[in-house]
């Protein structure tokens, strides 16, 4: 759902300040092309002046004669052709200086932060992820850092401009001095004027702005929950979530330009009534014999091509709170603390991994909002405990199911037992290795998690099985023997060859999660974490798989969460999670003869499904059905 952040306000002194912070980070990271591009707007701010200048020179030296004598010459017009030329070409490549020198500023600023930000994302640990939303970070990557450095777009024109004004003032005062009294009062009235309608502007704009982003997501959310929709009947509202975000859009797009539409008139007036002031000015000014007609020509020239200019003042500034914004959103996230270390050692390559736990604690934190919107990702007050106190130790070769309530801090202790996330306290380490002092990339090496929710990539099965390692296909033939993936595959049209779609969306769950399996074994990992990962698949499958899976993989230690009567039987031992502490730990025979909890747990499950068992058996007469002592529906959807 789309979340609305406050909406920025008009620039003030503090933000002036920060946003000068973000001109200097800017022109650091960007020195050499937007030098060029004030160079190349200042080019067009000189020249533009002297536009008037030549101007006001050619009809004193040209025009007045040519009127007088009532003829004029070919040298004559040659005179001003060539004169204007000059000028007008000097404007023009000041212009196209600044237009592609800020271009490659900006975009090239976009691309380091862009780079910069990912790469951090992939620096910060999961616990950090779970503070923050995938939308939040999208939004980082993409609308925060072109909103913090879209300033660079008239910020260039705007320096151009003040020297325009600095050279044009110097103009007006050197010709007369009531002339430039008429500018010292337009030029600042229209910055005045500027300033008002971009305050009234920017937080409209912003709005506007974020409405799009809003309405494309609920969109974007509603296309992907098709199936949902339709099923649910929530046609109906779904179109009025849709109608209610585009009405909202429609309204703020409508106040955008009612601003627009007042302002713009009077932005437009200011300089028109300057030159009519400047000719009445100037037309005393001749008749005392003060100044020549050229003069006031020029001075008149020069106010009426100064007005457009003289806006991107009004855009840096209707810019600035949109910055401000995206900037501190990526600061945030640049500065974030919580990296992961990592040690030099190395763990062993062959084997079965022996991993051991030590009193292990983990807390989720609960974050609120802060006031742009964000999860109060370092400083989170409240703590939700999720293991406690955990102590576990795999043999290496042995298979442990991890069987538990829903909630129970199954998944959180296998994130804990990969390295996904650090303890709180306490120390998981494999064959006398804390995890902390592995090398980076040393822990996948021997550690493979597959886990409750299957991610396929938008690849062939076997891309998705290798993940681009240098495996032959005779190996991936075997990984999917082993998830007992060959006989569908073989069935695409491609096989291995054929793409599974978006997310896999060509395949069922079940086939899903044993592309997912075969993924991790054809790693031959020494520690194997199963989160639920055969949820999805028919329970003959599934022990097929396991069995599988302890025939071949004498070098793997298997950590598996279980539901099912028949995946915990083939386990040598049980642990038994509840409310993030090991309640009890055996053999299943022994946890259903001593503990109650245990045993109500799992004869629920073997219940519930032996019911639907008889259901579907009632329903199909003639469909095979039967799947033994499962303790879990078959072929459910994926959890
Ligand atoms: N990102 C998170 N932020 C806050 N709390 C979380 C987060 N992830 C899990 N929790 C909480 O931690 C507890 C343990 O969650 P966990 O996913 O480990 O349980 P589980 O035993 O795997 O459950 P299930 O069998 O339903 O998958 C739950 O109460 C859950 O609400």
């Amino acid at each position: 759902m789309g979340r609305m952040p406050p909406t920025p306000s008009a620039p003030t002194g503090g933000s002036l300040r920060r946003g000068a912070r973000i001109i200097a980070t800017g022109f650091r990271r960007q020195p050499r092309w937007l030098a060029i591009a004030v160079i190349g707007s200042a080019l067009y701010g000189v020249m533009t002046v002297y536009t008037a200048r030549v101007i006001g020179h050619l009809t004193a030296t040209v025009v007045t004669p040519a009127v007088n004598a009532r003829r004029v010459t070919d040298d004559q017009l040659w005179t001003i052709a060539w004169e204007l030329s000059i000028v007008v070409a000097l404007n023009v490549i000041g212009v196209i200086l600044r237009r592609v020198a800020a271009g490659l500023a900006f975009f090239n600023l976009n691309a380091t932060y862009r780079r910069e930000v990912t790469r951090q994302y992939l620096r910060l640990p999961l616990a950090w992820h779970h503070r923050h939303p995938s939308g939040q970070l999208l939004s980082n990557a993409n609308a925060d850092v072109e909103a913090a450095w879209n300033i660079f777009q008239p910020l260039p024109m705007a320096l151009g401009v003040l020297v325009m004004l600095v050279v044009g003032l110097w103009e007006m005062f050197t010709t007369d001095l009531w002339l430039a009294l008429v500018g010292v009062l337009v030029f600042p009235l229209l910055f005045a004027v500027n300033l008002v309608f971009q305050s009234r502007m920017a937080p409209r704009a912003t709005r506007a702005q974020e409405l799009r982003a809003v309405v494309s997501e609920v969109a974007h959310e509603s296309i992907e929950a098709g199936m949902l929709v339709k099923a649910m009947g929530r046609e109906e509202r779904e179109t009025e979530r849709f109608a209610a975000r585009t009405n909202e859009l429609r309204a703020a797009a409508i106040e955008v330009g009612r601003v627009r539409g007042t302002f713009d008139p009077i932005v437009e007036a200011i300089p028109t009534i300057g030159t009519l002031a400047v000719l009445a000015v100037g037309t005393a000014q001749v008749a005392a014999g003060r100044i020549t007609a050229a003069q006031v020509v020029q001075i008149a020239y020069l106010f009426s091509v100064l007005a457009f200019p003289v806006r991107s003042f009004g855009w840096v500034l209707g810019q600035l709170p949109q910055s401000l914004v995206g900037f501190d959103r990526l600061q945030r996230v640049l500065t974030a603390r919580g990296e992961f270390g990592y040690g030099n050692r190395s763990l062993p390559t062959a084997g079965p991994a022996h991993a051991v736990a030590e009193r292990v604690t983990f807390s989720y934190a609960l974050t609120g909002q802060d006031s742009l919107g964000y999860a109060e990702a370092e400083t989170p007050s409240e703590h939700f405990l999720a293991v406690d106190d955990v102590s576990l130790d795999l043999t290496p070769g042995s298979t442990t199911a991890l069987v538990g309530p829903t909630g129970a801090g199954k998944s959180t202790l296998t994130d804990l037992m990969v390295r996904l996330v650090d303890p709180d306290a306490g120390e998981v380490s494999i064959d006398g290795t804390a995890l902390p002092q592995v090398r980076r990339g040393g822990i996948p090496q021997s550690v493979a998690l597959v886990p409750q929710q299957t991610f396929l990539f938008d690849d062939t099965v076997e891309g998705n099985v290798t993940l681009g390692e240098p495996h032959g296909a005779e190996q991936v033939r075997d990984a999917l023997a082993v998830a007992q993936a060959t006989g569908f595959v073989d069935a695409l049209p491609e096989g291995a060859q054929t793409r599974v779609g978006e997310r896999g969306a060509s395949l069922s769950g079940g086939q899903r999660q044993r592309i997912a399996l075969a993924r991790a074994v054809i790693r031959r990992p020494r520690l194997l974490v199963l989160d639920d990962a055969t949820s999805a698949i028919d329970p003959a499958v599934e022990t097929a798989i396991l069995t599988g899976l302890r025939e071949r993989s004498a070098g793997t230690t298997v950590l598996v969460v279980a539901y099912r009567m028949s995946t915990i039987a083939l386990a040598d031992s049980v642990i038994f999670l509840d409310r993030g502490r090991i309640a009890d730990r055996g053999t299943h025979a022994e946890l259903m003869q001593r503990c109650e909890g245990y045993r109500t747990l799992v004869t629920a499950y073997a219940r519930e499904a032996a019911e639907r068992e008889a259901i579907a058996a009632d329903e199909e007469p003639g469909d095979q059905g039967a799947v033994g002592d499962s303790l879990a529906g078959e072929e459910e959807p994926a959890r």
